[in-house]
């Protein structure tokens, strides 16, 4: 399986519960490839969650460390990555996500909206009228999002396997489509 991908890391990238961290994890195990969470790194760089990262310092010092990490990760090998649902929303930060190849997961935002209803770690969905924050994020991230090497859409009850599996088969389409920079060689 890791063949298939010769060592390239994968970046899944997508709005907040979208399952980067679910699917993350099994394509991981399934490719033999390590597994990380960009928001678990932050975390631990920071000493705090990510919301107090956001309450105390701002957002602007979450991104900084969210490059940060994200610059660390773009050298390794062999790993699967769940990013931050606002990482692709600055420049630089694509510099390091074309180190591997970037998967986009696209899930409808209704099926956000319920998933993550009762949520309270993201920051960014405090508010009354969270369902509207999700849907106009969405709005102003998609043209980032459709940046990405491969879009994968999600369907209501797919289930995490079921996603990675269809990832796992569309990725042979892009690498083919792609040209081969040189640390893939
Ligand atoms: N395919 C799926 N079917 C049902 N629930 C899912 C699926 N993928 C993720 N979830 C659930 O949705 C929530 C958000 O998933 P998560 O992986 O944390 O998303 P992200 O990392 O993109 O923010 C979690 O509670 C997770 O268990
Ligand atoms: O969309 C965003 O700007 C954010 C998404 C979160 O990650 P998930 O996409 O893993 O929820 C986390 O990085 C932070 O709350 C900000």
């Amino acid at each position: 399986m890791t063949n298939l991908l010769q060592g390239v890391s994968v970046f899944l990238v997508g709005i907040m519960g979208t399952g980067k961290t679910t699917v993350g994890q099994i394509l991981a195990q399934q490719l033999g490839y390590r597994f990380f969470d960009t928001d678990v790194l932050i975390e631990r760089v920071a000493g705090q969650t990510i919301n107090e990262i956001f309450a105390r310092q701002g957002e602007e010092r979450f991104r900084e460390l969210e490059t940060q990490v994200l610059a660390e990760l773009s050298a390794y090998t062999k790993s699967v990555i769940a990013t931050g649902g606002g990482i692709v929303m600055r420049p630089i930060n694509w510099s390091y996500l074309h180190h591997g190849l970037i998967v986009w997961l696209d899930a409808p935002v209704e099926l956000l909206q319920k998933r993550l209803a009762e949520d309270t770690t993201r920051p960014l969905l405090q508010a009354a009228d969270r369902a509207e924050k999700l849907s106009s994020l969405l709005e102003i991230r998609r043209p980032l999002y459709q940046q990405a090497d491969l879009q994968i859409a999600i369907a209501q009850n797919q289930t995490p396997q079921e996603i990675t599996a269809k990832l796992i088969e569309q990725i042979p389409t892009v690498l083919k489509s792609k040209a081969t920079p040189l640390e893939w060689q």
